[in-house]
């Protein structure tokens, strides 16, 4: 049975949580910053504990992205097979962090890695959601030439997600892009039409458009700013909502 929040019934039964590997950097200019891992493991336990479903997937921007590593001079399919690579040692860490505050959590990778993760499989995720564990999905969609952005709404589409929430290092998103553009402006709530209309670089087009050929509400939100993810969750005006209507 849900647990209120200060009052307040949580608003989604089960949550696609995309975390920005990004972000887990904190202040260093690389890897994992303890300090941001753990916050964001208690963020989603404090979810579970008012009985959401939560399913994570975390980018691998902290570590590799395959288009960076090819600008340098390595083979494309290489570099984005080191990028979900990464996000399997991301998701490792956040099952380490999830545990390490008693929150049952498994890792489930697109690629296999027998002894470390489980691989993917979307009725086993399923039953594991149902229980109340934390399921990671890690190594994004398995294939190079994606996201992890695309990732998380492609599970979030066949875990039948009540929303995507995009946890990353902007609170929303604006006219353009923030850290480049200081007078850029935020929206409270966008269509995906106007989002892939006005090329917002937020997210990538494949997710937007997985998004709205399956309706699947996604939220845009800072993942720096503590107590915002439980916010979102109980129906807080936190970032941008992209749906198909503003009514
Ligand atoms: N119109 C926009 N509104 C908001 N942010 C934008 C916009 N255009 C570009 N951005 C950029 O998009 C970034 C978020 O997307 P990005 O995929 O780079 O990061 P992430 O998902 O946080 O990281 P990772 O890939 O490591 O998970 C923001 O940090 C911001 O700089
Ligand atoms: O489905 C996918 C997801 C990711 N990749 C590669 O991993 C890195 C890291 O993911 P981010 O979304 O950038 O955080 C990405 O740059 C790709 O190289 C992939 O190939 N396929």
């Amino acid at each position: 049975m849900a647990q209120q929040v200060s009052g307040r019934q949580p608003r989604y039964k089960r949550i696609l949580l995309k975390l920005s590997g990004e972000a887990l950097m904190g202040s260093e200019d690389f890897g994992i910053d303890p300090k941001v891992l753990d916050r964001m493991a208690l963020e989603v336990g404090q979810l579970v504990g008012i009985g959401v479903q939560v399913g994570v997937v975390i980018g691998g921007g902290n570590l590799f992205r395959g288009a960076a590593l090819s600008a340098a001079g390595m083979d494309r399919v290489t570099g984005d097979h080191m990028g979900m690579l990464a996000t399997v040692m991301n998701a490792l860490a956040m099952r380490d962090a999830l545990e390490r505050s008693n929150i049952p959590a498994l890792v489930m990778s697109a690629i296999s890695m027998v002894g470390v993760t489980d691989h993917y499989d979307r009725r086993k995720a399923m039953r594991h959601l149902k229980t109340g564990e934390v399921v990671i999905f890690a190594a994004g969609t398995g294939n190079p030439f994606f996201t992890t952005d695309s990732a998380a709404c492609l599970r979030g589409i066949e875990i039948d997600a009540d929303v995507v929430l995009k946890a990353t290092k902007v609170d929303g998103v604006y006219t353009a892009d923030p850290f480049k553009d200081p007078h850029a402006e935020k929206f409270d709530r966008l269509t995906y039409d106007e989002v892939l209309d006005r090329k917002l670089g937020v997210m990538d087009l494949t997710a937007i458009c997985l998004c709205r050929d399956h309706n699947m509400p996604l939220r845009v939100f800072n993942m720096n700013k503590p107590g915002a993810l439980l916010n979102v969750v109980v129906g807080g005006a936190e970032g941008t909502l992209v749906e198909e209507s503003k009514e």
